[in-house]
């Protein structure tokens, strides 16, 4: 059985966070064990409410499990302070897993911060360097690239700049632009465009964590990142076309256990 690691927020609502991490690595027959770094209070309309968690706490979690499991691949998500940053880089350091796939999380879809103003600095220098593949949405890659991007060629050079600042790999998503949902993957050396067809619908409250740890557990199972991508496209797109309509805003995309065959 293989296994990850998710570092990341609890959303309370289940849609996103360490909750939509788990239910994909189980989807995708990875086993799922998670270091929580905050509790937001949350629903498919707003983030009522954040906790922090304390680094002596998170650096515990994630020692507790890489001691005894170990994990086959890591994802991490929502890492909101500096402190928080540098505790899970060290941890990174000391355990070095062979597959970090760091999702970017900086606001929600409902427009909440979740990454302070003084955290974009450190997630730069001391957690993107440590990432095999780094997931920015269009507004992340805008801050982490420091460039608009408007359409597709600007993703090109957006690739360019976030490569240079360490990551193996990097995708950057496309489902906030106009037209199809395309994303662009750049490992230094060439490009590759992952296709989508955009499914019209409001449910896409999580779709960019549940990508991410849909990659992480492709990896964890011997995928190379190319396929693990491609396969994670299709999860994420088959999760969005089942989403489910709950809640007044943001649904949650819906993790079905019979899209294990999809991508197996
Ligand atoms: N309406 C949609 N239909 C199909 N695929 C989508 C749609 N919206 C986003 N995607 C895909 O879902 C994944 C998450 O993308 P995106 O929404 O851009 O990131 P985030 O969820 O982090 O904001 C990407 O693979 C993207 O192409
Ligand atoms: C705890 C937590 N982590 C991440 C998010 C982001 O989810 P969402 O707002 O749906 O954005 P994408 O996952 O689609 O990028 C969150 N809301 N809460």
């Amino acid at each position: 059985m293989k296994t990850a690691l998710t570092i990341a927020g609890s959303d309370s609502g289940g849609g996103a966070g360490i909750q939509a991490d788990i239910k994909t690595f189980s989807a995708l027959g990875v086993f799922g064990m998670s270091a929580i770094t905050a509790i937001t209070s949350q629903n498919t309309v707003e983030v009522r409410s954040v906790q922090l968690i304390d680094v002596n706490i998170i650096n515990d979690q994630v020692a507790a499990v890489l001691e005894d499991i170990g994990a086959d691949a890591v994802k991490i998500g929502m890492l909101a302070t500096p402190d928080i940053i540098q505790t899970v880089a060290q941890c990174l350091k000391k355990y070095k897993p062979k597959h970090i796939v760091l999702d970017p999380v900086m606001i929600s879809k409902g427009g909440h911060r979740l990454l302070e103003e003084d955290t974009m600095q450190e997630l730069k220098s001391t957690l993107i360097p440590l990432a095999s593949l780094v997931t920015p949405n269009i507004p992340e890659a805008e801050v982490l690239a420091n460039m608009p991007i408007h359409n597709e060629p600007d993703m090109y050079e957006a690739c360019r700049v976030i490569k240079k600042l360490g990551a193996q790999a990097v995708l950057i998503k496309g489902g906030h632009l106009q037209g199809n949902p395309n994303d662009l993957y750049y490992e230094g050396q060439t490009f590759q465009l992952f296709r989508g067809e955009r499914i019209e619908t409001k449910n896409v409250h999580g779709t960019g964590c549940t990508l991410s740890a849909a990659i992480a557990a492709l990896l964890a199972k011997g995928k190379e990142m190319p396929t693990a991508i491609d396969e994670a496209k299709d999860y994420i797109t088959n999760a969005i076309a089942n989403s489910l309509n709950i809640g007044q805003g943001y649904g949650p995309t819906h993790h079905f256990y019979h899209l294990y065959e999809c991508v197996t």
